[in-house]
């Protein structure tokens, strides 16, 4: 499998002289074109870095991010966003629609403000996969958490990203819906074919990947494949995430 997202020697550095904090380590990884990934390790690790800096959401202070076969260092802000808005989709932990647009409205908004065409088919068959036939003409105030988040998610899909960057997309949700869109997640891997990233702090939303980064002080410091609830709490005590 070919490398959707790739960091050669990434650090990030925040402030500078003493209070200068190192985000990132040099960090090395590649992301696989279809594979699904969560992202775990202690508070302060860095994992909102790397998710922010492998996004081109964040600079790095050094070293290369590739997305796509496209390197971002060097690139500007307008550019940035460009590449943002059409090779990469975000799902948030607080849903982040616009309460005055419709579904509908707020899951193309990302081809309007890219000044891209509606692809009918794919737009109809993200809504089908998501369930929200027959709720896409409701504000998002009509709608539950699990509900809101599977609009972010078609919202995330609807350019066809080349990623899908997830921030605790189930942090907000209780247990059982929350489950309901980890089973959405994993489908939109295994059905769509799509390439999902996601910061998760629950070992039970990391078991639904294919393998799970451990991050540690700015390293990339263990992985595995085929996680369990159980190995990866295990994992995460292990690195102290819980003391
Ligand atoms: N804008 C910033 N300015 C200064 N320091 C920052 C900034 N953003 C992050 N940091 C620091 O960088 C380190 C990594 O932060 P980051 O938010 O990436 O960690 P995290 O693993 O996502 O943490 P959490 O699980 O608590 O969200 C921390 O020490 C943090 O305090």
């Amino acid at each position: 499998m070919t490398d959707v997202v790739r960091l050669e020697s990434v650090s990030k550095i925040y402030g500078r002289g003493q209070s200068a904090v190192a985000a990132l380590r040099e960090m090395s990884v590649g992301i696989p074109r279809g594979s699904f990934t969560a992202v775990m390790g202690p508070s302060g690790s860095g994992k909102s870095t790397f998710l922010h800096c492998s996004a081109g959401l964040d600079v790095p202070s050094s070293g290369s991010v590739r997305l796509g076969g496209t390197e971002l260092a060097g690139m500007n802000e307008s550019a940035l966003t460009e590449l943002r808005r059409r090779r990469v989709g975000f799902v948030f932990q607080a849903f982040n629609l616009v309460s005055a647009l419709t579904v509908l409205e707020n899951i193309t908004l990302p081809l309007r403000l890219a000044g891209a065409k509606v692809d009918g088919a794919w737009l109809a068959e993200i809504v089908g996969r998501v369930g929200l036939d027959g709720r896409t003409g409701h504000r998002p105030a009509q709608l539950s958490g699990g509900q809101q988040q599977r609009v972010a998610i078609a919202r995330a899909l609807v350019t066809r990203p080349e990623v899908v960057f997830g921030d605790e997309p189930t942090g907000a949700l209780d247990t059982m819906t929350a489950r309901d869109v980890l089973v959405l997640l994993r489908e939109v891997v295994s059905s769509l074919g799509q390439t999902v990233v996601m910061v998760t702090h629950d070992p039970v939303a990391a078991s639904y990947a294919d393998t799970v980064l451990f991050l540690a002080d700015g390293r990339i410091v263990d992985s595995m494949a085929a996680p369990t609830a159980e190995k990866v709490a295990e994992r995460m005590t292990r690195l102290g995430a819980w003391n």
